[in-house]
This record gives C-alpha cells, sequence and structure tokens, in this order.
C-alpha cells in the first residue's frame, strides 16, 4: 500500500476544487511522540475545519474490505421474500431492513441495519443468507471498530479530553451500529438524483467503504463529492462529538447522490457512546465566552425521539441546541 506520510491533500477530481485531506493512520501508533502529536494536531485541524477526512494505511485488509462489501451486496441479492422477516419501521428493532423513497420514487435506497459491537451480542441475529454473511461482515466490523477506537482517541485528545473517552467507557460498552446502503442507478429515475437525503448521524464518528462514487458532504463552498479511493476509508463527525466539544467540531452534513452508472454499495459504521450515557458537553470546553451550546443526550434518548410522534424527519440534533 502507498504510504501516505501525515495530512496530505489530494486533489478533488469532479466538478469543485475542493481538496479532501488524507491521514495516515499508521503514524498514531508511532512510538515517536513527536511525531504522533503531529498527526492528532492535523486530525483536530480537520474536525476543526471540515469535519471529515479519508484514512490511508488503517490496517483493514483489501480483502476483508472486498468481503464485506460482497457480504452486503449479497444479501440486497437476495430473494425479496428471505428479506421480509427483517423489515421494520421500528427503529428499536437490533436489525432491521427497509426500503426508502425519495420525492416519491420508490425504493430509491435500500437499507439493512444492524448493531454489531460486542459481535457475541448480535451476530446471531444477523441475516443467515449469503451464507458467509455473519462470518465476512463480523471480521471487517471488528476491524473497523479498532479504526474507529483509535481515531476517536485521536480527536478526543486533540480537545484535550481524552480522559473524558476513557471514563465514557467507550471501550467496552461503546456502541457499534452497522448500516448497509444499496442505491439504485441514476438514470431513468425521474428524481434530481438524490439517493439519501442530507441529514447529519448521531455518532461520535462514521467511517464509510463504498463500492463507488456518491456521497457528498457539505464543505465550504457548497456540496462536495468524496472521490472513491480504493484504498481509504470517509470519516466524518458525528451529533456526538459536536455536543462534546461545544461545537468545537460540527457534525457534517452529508448525502448520497445516485451513481449514473452503476448501483452503488456503502457500509456506514457508526460509532457512539453507550446506550445509556447522557453525552454532555465538555466542562473544560465551557466558559464565559463560550456557553453551553447544548443539551445533554443519549443514543437511548435518540430512540425515544424518532419512536415519538414529535418527530417528522426533523434534525434531533436541532432539538438539543440551547439558544
Ligand atoms: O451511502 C453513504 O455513503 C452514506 C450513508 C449514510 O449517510 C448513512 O448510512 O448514514
Ligand atoms: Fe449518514
Amino acid at each position: 500500500m502507498a504510504k501516505v506520510f501525515c495530512a496530505v491533500l489530494i486533489t478533488q477530481p469532479s466538478c469543485c476544487s475542493q481538496r479532501v485531506p488524507v491521514i495516515d493512520l499508521s503514524l498514531l501508533q508511532c512510538s515517536d511522540v513527536t511525531k504522533r502529536s503531529v498527526v492528532v494536531k492535523q486530525i483536530g485541524a480537520v474536525c476543526r475545519q471540515l469535519g471529515y477526512f479519508q484514512i490511508a494505511n488503517h490496517g483493514i485488509d483489501t480483502n476483508i474490505r472486498r468481503d464485506a462489501l460482497d457480504a452486503a451486496s449479497g444479501f440486497f441479492k437476495q430473494p425479496l421474500e428471505e428479506k421480509a422477516n427483517l423489515e421494520s419501521d421500528d427503529f428499536r428493532k437490533p436489525v432491521r431492513y427497509c426500503t426508502n423513497s425519495v420525492e416519491g420514487v420508490a425504493n430509491v435506497r435500500t437499507m439493512l441495519k444492524h448493531y454489531a459491537h460486542p459481535p457475541t451480542k448480535w451476530v446471531h441475529l444477523w441475516p443467515i443468507n449469503p451464507t458467509d454473511y455473519r462470518e465476512k461482515m463480523k471480521t471487517y466490523a471488528i476491524q473497523v471498530r479498532k479504526v474507529a477506537l483509535q481515531t476517536l482517541e485521536a480527536i478526543f485528545e486533540s480537545l484535550s479530553l481524552r480522559s473524558n473517552l476513557e471514563s465514557q467507557d467507550y471501550d467496552h460498552e461503546g456502541i457499534q451500529m452497522m448500516v448497509m446502503n444499496n442505491y439504485k442507478k441514476g438514470p431513468g429515475l425521474d428524481v434530481s438524483n438524490i439517493g439519501l437525503e442530507p441529514h447529519t448521524d448521531y455518532s461520535c464518528i462514521t467511517i464509510i467503504l463504498q463500492t463507488c462514487q456518491g456521497l457528498e458532504v457539505m464543505g465550504r463552498r457548497g456540496w462536495m463529492a468524496v472521490p472513491h479511493n480504493q484504498e481509504t476509508l470517509h470519516v466524518h463527525i458525528g451529533d456526538q462529538v459536536e455536543i462534546l466539544s461545544n461545537g468545537q467540531y460540527k457534525s457534517l452534513k452529508h448525502r448520497v447522490i445516485l451513481n449514473r452508472n452503476t448501483n452503488r454499495i456503502s457500509i456506514s459504521s457508526i460509532h457512539c457512546l453507550p446506550m445509556e450515557k447522557k453525552v454532555s458537553t465538555a466542562e473544560q470546553l465551557v466558559d464565559e465566552s463560550n456557553p453551553k451550546r447544548y443539551r445533554e443526550s443519549s443514543f437511548n434518548d435518540l430512540l425515544d425521539y424518532l419512536s415519538s410522534e414529535k418527530f417528522n424527519g426533523g434534525s434531533f440534533l436541532d432539538t438539543l441546541r440551547i439558544h
């Protein structure tokens, strides 16, 4: 794998001239503390300025990533009857399959969502078809969680909050939710090619593995396509880090545009603090000139909100802002 040193900037191939920073994750393991602290600072800077970056040298083998995408793709190719027993609109179901329509066009996106950590608690509930789904997805889930933990530690460290992460019991009890997305091809649909409406994730961070281009992020100059790179993973900041950091690192608004040439599979690995843990702004980041901007909340509160009559498709984070 090509070595990427520090936060190398790679140029964006499409319509706009914005760039995507690439962080060499292996440098976080560096025994040289000075080198490590340089990478931590770079991660802090991209979180503050953009809210997204790509990671290279993450240590997840190409075969493991390909197998996970094959497993997801194999699941979506199953006959409808195979998937019907997992179909549900209940946000509390630990394994949930559903189809989404956009602007009245049916089944633009189909989606399978399930918890993944700890595997012993969840894997027996995952799909049994394709027959190697559980094995392949579990291997990827375990590896991507390690990457998430390293990345999150660096993000907390960049805010001088590393001890806060440790005290949140993230290592043992943190939630990992995997979302497998299957988007139709773009042409032929009478919509402006949107596969998933703009939103932020209620995560600390989300890590995305994708078969081809389609994800767009809200950058400083508007929507920007995230380039598809076989070797890197895309990372973005979610609502929980925005709350913890008192808005210093903003949750990234993103959406998906249908790919014109092919259907697209993506796997979002969503990493959050434990289910019942009330996430509140770190006291160290609050002072007279930076008053607390968010009310505390837990993942469980999010599920209550999504299941309540109050929910009309709006953002949960917006309900937590203190004006
Ligand atoms: O398909 C993607 O790249 C992103 C999916 C997404 O935003 C999500 O699962 O929350
Ligand atoms: Fe998302």
